[in-house]
């Protein structure tokens, strides 16, 4: 598991405009490198303002962004269009003001999708989505440049929560079940699939999560914060402010960036 680098950033605000500024720079460097990207999106308050940001960004000319592609690393499970899906948000603040592939996004199903009222169905379906789109060598998934994910307070990632079964998944996507953030029924890529990513960004923000961030980067184990269990094959990168990396020591405090 690669080790993890901290920046910490003043506020909310320069956290977003600072993940959006890393993001754009990850899909350009990806594309001259091969032509193309993949990103994996998140849900919640901060990714909305990164989202955002980028979208207000002038360096989103610098993209190609009928080439990249646009995956979730989780979803509530919920009608399409409700306004509470992760891929409603990311239409909203990001995809609906870029010139994207609509081939190349790649949204969770909805809960009155093909399978219908059935988040196993849906979940494997996914996984069916992921699979064909893998490459030589990888049965399960795509290539991924980065996975970002937020940090719950209770140190949960995607729809992987403390003490619940995703957490000891194999499967490259699972139905979640009685999520204790609402709502409860979800689909979330697992450990594995997270995992295989070049980078893992976990991005949070607040003093809500100060403790969440601590413990996850005090060695706890992966069933008490599974943000302690993620980490990219390449980079593993905490991307904080100022009040969400509080409770850390005092080194990291001073990694202002
Ligand atoms: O579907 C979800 O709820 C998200 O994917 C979830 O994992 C989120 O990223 C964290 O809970 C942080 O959310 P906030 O940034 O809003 O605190």
């Amino acid at each position: 598991m690669t080790a993890a680098s901290v920046a910490v950033h003043p506020d909310a605000e320069v956290l977003a405009q600072s993940v959006a500024a890393r993001l754009a720079t990850t899909i350009i460097d990806a594309q001259a490198e091969r032509g193309e990207a993949s990103i994996v999106l998140t849900g919640g308050r901060i990714a909305a303002r990164f989202h955002s940001a980028l979208a207000a960004s002038p360096v989103r000319h610098a993209i190609d962004w009928s080439r990249v592609d646009f995956w979730w690393g989780d979803e509530r499970f919920l009608p399409a269009g409700d306004p509470d899906r992760n891929e409603t948000q990311a239409r909203e603040s990001l995809l609906a003001k870029l010139p994207v592939d609509p081939a190349r996004v790649h949204p969770m199903p909805a809960s009155d999708g093909p399978d219908g009222d059935d988040p196993e169905a849906a979940a494997a379906r996914y996984a069916a989505e992921l699979a064909a789109a893998s490459r030589p060598g990888h049965q399960q998934h795509p290539h991924f440049d980065v996975v970002m994910l937020g940090v719950g307070e209770d140190a949960h990632v995607a729809s992987v929560f403390p003490e619940q079964p995703a957490v000891y998944e194999n499967r490259p996507v699972v139905a979640v079940r009685g999520a204790p953030k609402p709502p409860p029924r979800r689909i979330t890529l697992t450990f594995p699939t997270i995992n295989s990513a070049d980078e893992v960004w976990l991005i949070a923000s607040g003093g809500g999560k100060a403790d969440a961030v601590a413990l996850a980067m005090s060695g706890a184990g992966p069933k008490q914060a599974p943000a302690a269990a993620v980490a990219g094959a390449t980079n593993t990168r905490w991307l904080l402010d100022k009040d969400a990396a509080a409770a850390l020591p005092s080194k990291f405090r001073s990694l202002l960036r």
